[in-house]
């Protein structure tokens, strides 16, 4: 929500698509997320920009190995920067912005696949629980578009909004959008 109050454009555009699909019901069910097609892009853009285990967990190599020729004994702990991936202009174009558009054309999924976007992890010990994530954020957001009006308050600019996040194993906003 923080991001698309930031960026009055994709929340414009996401609302019109799930306004347009749901017609004439309280509320988005599952069945109806699955056809919004961009606000799928505007969470996978957003597990690219704000993936909730910005680290993954921490593993430990089993036996020695070589890495982009760094040469990593076996014991070592590996921590996967999937928050710095997620950013890094080797791997994407314009990084900091916030740009749902740009998978329209790239096939990158976030299922553990392509390893520029690892929100959920990869290989065996990746989380479970991918498919019940994904529908939680999407039912949610889609229905807080279907339901509500949104706008910052009175005198509130979209760059005054306080992106800093906070946590241990698990990032969220520090300060809440209220
Ligand atoms: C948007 C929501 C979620 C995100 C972004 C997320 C992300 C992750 C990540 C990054 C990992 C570590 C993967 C790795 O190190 O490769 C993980 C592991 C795990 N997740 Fe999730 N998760 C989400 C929702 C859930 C839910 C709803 C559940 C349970 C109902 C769940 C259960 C687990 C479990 C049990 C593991 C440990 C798997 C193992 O070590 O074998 N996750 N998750």
């Amino acid at each position: 929500m923080a991001e698309l109050m930031r960026n009055p454009r994709v929340l414009r555009k996401a609302q019109s698509e799930v306004r347009a699909a749901v017609r004439n019901k309280c509320r988005v069910d599952e069945e109806d997320a699955q056809g919004l097609k961009y606000l799928k892009m505007v969470v996978k853009e957003n597990f690219r920009l704000h993936p909730p285990g910005t680290l993954l967990i921490p593993r430990e190599t089993m036996q020695s190995c070589e890495i982009a020729g760094y040469s990593v004994p076996a014991g070592t702990r590996i921590h996967v920067n999937v928050w710095a991936m997620g950013r890094d202009p080797d791997i994407w174009d314009r990084p900091e912005e916030f740009f749902p558009e740009r998978f329209e054309e790239a096939h990158v999924d976030f299922r553990g696949l392509h390893f520029e976007l690892l929100p959920f992890g990869s290989g065996r010990r990746a989380c479970p629980a991918i498919a019940m994530g994904v529908a939680n954020v999407e039912v949610v957001l889609a229905n807080l578009l279907y339901c509500f009006d949104w706008e910052l308050p009175e005198g509130m600019k979209e760059d005054d909004i306080d992106m800093e996040e906070t946590g241990q194993l698990v990032f969220r906003k520090k300060v809440g959008v209220s």
